[in-house]
């Protein structure tokens, strides 16, 4: 029986994953990941890295981030606590979705998380305060090969659900895209 319900989001490749949480009256077991169920995590299939990030305020965001080929990662991100509202964008040239946002909320009690492939931005904006989340990437870590998208970005044209309270100098320091998206 699968510990995981998979549902399609409207970008191909990018998966909303549930998580079954199995109950008893002492709390709950959650399995965060299976490789042999989401085999098709990632070009390897392999754990590179596992980072945690905590946000404190309510409204701040994170991203968007993504790593250049062949550094470009596969991330499983996962809320342990608050919520938050994901954002994937994605990236891939020749994708007909190419450019287009999805976002969803990604929560400890939704139990749900975000499969997205390399060839993605990634970010989140946090809906409540002291957000953890954990993510699985599929490589490793690779500064030299790091970009990022404006989170306001008006050719992205992302509705964030709450007023932005809080975001890195770097994130909002990052050039708006051109029609031509360079
Ligand atoms: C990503 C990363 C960062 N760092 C160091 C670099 C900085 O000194 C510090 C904070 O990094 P940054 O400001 O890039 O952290 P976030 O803004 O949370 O970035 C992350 O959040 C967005 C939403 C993502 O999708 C990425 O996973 C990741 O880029 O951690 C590391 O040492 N290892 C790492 O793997």
């Amino acid at each position: 029986m699968s510990r995981f319900n998979r549902i399609a989001t409207p970008i191909e490749d990018l998966l909303l994953i549930e998580r079954q949480q199995i109950g008893d009256e002492r709390g709950f077991f959650s399995r965060l990941f299976c490789r042999e169920e989401l085999t098709d995590f990632g070009a390897t299939g392999a754990i590179a890295q596992i980072n945690h990030t905590m946000t404190k305020a309510e409204g701040t965001v994170r991203g968007l981030h993504f790593q250049r080929p062949p550094f470009d990662e596969a991330k499983f991100v996962s809320c342990v606590a608050g919520a938050v509202f994901d954002i994937a964008v994605d990236m891939r040239p020749n994708s007909p979705t190419y450019l287009r946002w999805h976002g969803e909320v990604l929560s400890m009690e939704n139990a749900r998380s975000m499969m997205i492939p390399g060839g993605f931005a990634h970010g989140f904006q946090t809906l409540t305060d002291n957000c953890e989340l954990i993510y699985l990437h599929d490589k490793p870590h690779t500064p030299m090969a790091e970009g990022g998208l404006n989170p306001l970005d008006p050719l992205l044209g992302i509705v964030w659900p709450l007023a932005v309270t809080q975001m890195s100098s770097r994130d909002a320091g990052f050039a708006y895209l051109t029609h031509d998206g360079s």
